[in-house]
């Protein structure tokens, strides 16, 4: 989606300008005229008939950067000496730091920070383990786990190239929910390793927040670390967005008059969320799904399920729906559907093909970060358009649900996340958009709404209570 201008490609040009009525006037049109749109404008310094102002300028893409410059260049009263994108400043030395909780400004502080007084805390924890819940930052710490393997939809971009995404879900864990999140990338692809390690590193810990995993091995290794841990394992990406999106759904359904029960659902893209969308709403409720990844819609006649290759998730995809064997491109099969839940990869169909879906069709495109067809054309053709970005209304975004979901769980010192805990949080966000409010482009919480996480950590810790 590009087109608008955005703060993801906003940068700061500093210009020098002649010290004259109007030249910063010529400078504000030519940014103007250029397509940039001006936020702050800060004063640097003035040194004879000359002044320094660092200009904010959101633009459409990076290459309108130049074309800006180059605007300015143009007028005789103004010079561009530098230009800064905003976006890499932000990432100047990563996004998060260590602080200390008390001073360390004496001899005693010290002693009781550190040597010799820190032994007595180590003995009672060697004595009973289960303090290191109570005096370590195992209390309110979670590891953001990953491989790299699936980040957001750029792929297996490797665990370097995923830091920013990590150490980004660290921000808005503590943000959100008040929870120290560590972000940690491996440089492994290996379950057995993975799994390994992560066990390895667990007594920090006070959960662990595994993160763009891709799919199936994210399954097996969630699957063993929550049976060997006995702290909460929880995928992000699968069980963070599938409780989002059901919370959104919930609330479409209100809007549509539509029920769970008698929707059609098509979704795109068989990994980590997909799946585990698709698990929910089926435990919701919904009955006629039909999925595809890459190679176009799962079904048991497929060459894949018929010589064995298929993976096991998609074989059980393919065993439970699609019993008429439709075949091809997911967007050949929107006839006939209410809803479309795209997790896949960007601009995977043309817009007009969602006109073959029933009337007040509801389509989530979550693909990140660009959806799998664009807003603004799907508009002529659904009644409910979402996506997982923040520059469009109606963003179903699992950072509605991680935070809280940690903040009830360490709360409550739960050792799992469970079926239960993840509906809870699900009625917990469809809940905070009042029936008043609720309309077509407001069916679910802003990610910036400060009340999500506590009443998402509130449902949690109490389904955790009632059932220790
Ligand atoms: N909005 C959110 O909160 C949210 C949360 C999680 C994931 N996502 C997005 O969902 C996408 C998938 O993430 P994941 O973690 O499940 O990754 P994954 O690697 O586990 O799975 C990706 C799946 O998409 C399929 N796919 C790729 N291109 C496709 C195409 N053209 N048509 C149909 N299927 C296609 C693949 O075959 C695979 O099944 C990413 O774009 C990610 O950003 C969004
Ligand atoms: O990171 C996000 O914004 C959502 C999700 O976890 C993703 O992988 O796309
Ligand atoms: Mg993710």
């Amino acid at each position: 989606m590009t087109g608008s201008p955005s703060a993801q490609y906003s940068i700061v040009l500093r210009v020098e300008i002649d010290h004259k009525p109007g030249a910063l006037g010529e400078v504000a049109s030519a940014i103007g005229q250029a397509g940039g749109v001006i936020g702050d404008v800060a004063l640097v310094s003035v040194s004879g008939d000359t002044l320094v102002r660092d200009i904010t300028v959101a633009a459409s893409d990076q290459g309108a950067w130049d074309r800006i410059a180059a605007a300015i260049n143009q007028r005789p009263q103004a010079k561009v000496v530098a230009v800064t994108d905003r976006t890499f400043q932000v990432h100047e030395g990563g996004k998060i730091e260590i602080s200390a909780k008390h001073p360390l400004k004496t001899r005693d502080d010290l002693a009781m920070a550190y040597t010799p007084g820190v032994a007595r805390v180590c003995e009672a924890i060697a004595d009973d383990q289960s303090l290191s819940h109570e005096l370590t930052i195992r209390k309110n710490t979670v590891a953001v786990v990953t491989d790299g393997t699936a980040v957001l939809g750029l792929g297996d971009i490797g665990p370097h190239a995923s830091m920013p995404v990590m150490e980004g879900k660290a921000v808005l864990f503590k943000e959100f929910a008040g929870v120290d999140a560590f972000p940690i990338a491996l440089s492994t692809k290996d379950p057995d390793a993975i799994v390994e390690t992560v066990k390895a590193i667990a007594p920090t810990f006070g959960g662990i927040n595994l993160e763009d995993i891709s799919a199936p091995r994210c399954f097996e290794i969630e699957d063993r670390l929550k049976a060997e841990l006995d702290i909460p394992v929880f995928h992000d990406d699968q069980h963070g967005t599938a409780i989002v999106t059901l919370a959104a759904l919930i609330n479409a359904c209100k809007i549509t008059g539509k029920r769970l029960e008698d929707l059609s659902v098509l979704v795109t893209g068989l990994g980590a969320a997909g799946i585990a969308v698709t698990k929910i709403l089926l435990s919701a409720g919904v009955k006629d799904i039909i999925g595809a990844d890459s190679r176009g819609l799962v079904s048991t006649e497929r060459p894949d399920y018929v010589d064995g290759s298929m993976n096991s998730v998609k074989r059980w995809y393919a065993e439970m729906s699609n019993p008429e064997h439709l075949t091809g491109h997911p967007g050949n099969h929107l006839g006939g559907r209410d809803l479309f839940i795209g997790l896949s990869g960007a601009r995977i169909f043309e817009a007009s093909k969602l006109a073959a879906m029933n009337a007040d069709a509801m389509v989530f495109a979550m693909a990140n970060p660009n959806p799998e067809v664009s807003p603004e054309e799907a508009e002529p053709y659904a009644r409910i358009i979402a996506t997982g970005r923040s520059d469009y209304p109606n963003q179903i975004n699992n950072v509605l649900a991680f935070p809280g979901i940690f903040r009830g769980a360490l709360d409550a010192r739960a050792k799992q996340i469970t079926e239960g805990m993840k509906m809870a949080a699900a009625r917990a966000i469809a809940g905070l958009v009042a029936d008043e409010d609720l309309r077509e482009d407001n069916i679910i919480p802003s990610v910036f709404d400060r009340d999500v996480a506590p009443a998402v950590a509130a449902a949690v810790a109490q389904e955790a209570l009632a059932h220790a």
